[in-house]
């Protein structure tokens, strides 16, 4: 038989997925930023769970408040900053809650063009990657994980995969030319919180980007440490970055029965199943930091 009492354990609340459209109209020419924002708090909830008392619950509503009272009082500037701002919010405003975890996605727009000039109030979503972050506090620790999600690339040439062993299951021909398409999620773990956001956010993508471009690649393996090892060599206050990428199958098709030849010309994009190639990048020796990872799901 069973013993012992039956006790809460780790928990966390708030209000998922508010999604915040912020316009900056200062002058003619107005900003869009576009976010999807979550709140939970952790700390000391454990009469609402046990007894249903409430008086230390504060609200989901109230954090959804909270993120759109904030967007307008503080702006957002970047989503990192945003998040640091809420997350000390409510850990200095209410003594039980010791900790949480914000998460926001940022949707980017690009001006529309008019008469070949971007327009000031008109924009369109940006068919490119979905910006990601995820700020946890605990105590006196504070963990910035940043990053993308479904940016979307492509080599036409460029790639090969070959030397794998064969045995009565494989049927995969070797190929010395193949295109190399994925998507590319990533995350990487700063070390500081005084980081200019946006623009090592952009330097970080553009080195991840121009690194799939460049390399020759014999894997999609050898293609995504060769890209987190790049971000590691040149920004120092990045910790490790974590990458997933499916491979995207593009399949020749057989042109023969037509009577056609298909010098690697025509496709076929599969949609699935597809490859599943998923790598940490960090620095031998460092410190982890598992708490920093533990809510983000989907990797090894
Ligand atoms: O880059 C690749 N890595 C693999 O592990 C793999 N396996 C496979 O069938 N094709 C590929 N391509």
């Amino acid at each position: 038989m069973a013993t012992g009492d039956i006790v809460l354990g780790p928990n966390q609340y708030g209000k998922a997925e508010n999604r915040l459209v912020r316009i900056t109209r200062d002058t003619d020419r107005h900003e869009i930023e576009d976010l999807n924002v979550t709140s939970q708090l952790r700390g000391d909830f454990v009469a609402c769970h046990v007894e249903g008392d409430n008086s230390q619950v504060v609200a989901t509503d109230t954090q959804k408040n909270t993120v759109y009272a904030f967007a307008q009082q503080h702006g957002i500037g970047s989503p990192e900053q945003f998040l640091l701002t809420l997350g000390e919010h409510f850990v200095t405003s209410f003594d039980w809650v010791c900790g949480g975890r914000w998460e926001a996605e940022l949707y980017a727009w690009e001006r529309i063009a008019v008469d070949g000039r971007p327009h000031d109030h008109s924009f369109v979503r940006t068919g490119r990657e979905v910006r990601t972050t995820v700020v946890q506090k605990d105590g006196d620790q504070t963990w910035v994980l940043a990053g993308f999600k479904d940016a979307t690339v492509l080599k036409s040439t460029g790639s090969e995969f070959h030397g794998f062993p064969r045995d009565r299951y494989t049927t995969l021909r070797e190929t010395t030319d193949r295109i190399l398409a994925t998507s590319v999620t990533a995350w990487w773990r700063y070390t500081s919180t005084d980081v200019d956001w946006n623009a090592r956010y952009e330097a970080i993508k553009a080195v991840l980007l121009e690194t799939f471009a460049s390399v020759h690649s014999l894997a999609l393996q050898q293609t995504i440490f060769a890209m987190g090892r790049a971000v590691l060599e040149q920004f120092d206050d990045v910790a490790e970055i974590r990458l997933s990428c499916p491979n995207k199958h593009h399949f020749l098709v057989d042109l023969e029965p037509f009577g056609l030849d298909n010098p690697n010309e025509v496709f076929f994009a599969a949609d699935r199943p597809y490859g599943l190639i998923q790598a940490t990048v960090q620095r031998e020796g460092a410190p982890q930091a598992p708490q920093a990872w533990a809510t983000v799901p989907g990797f090894c």
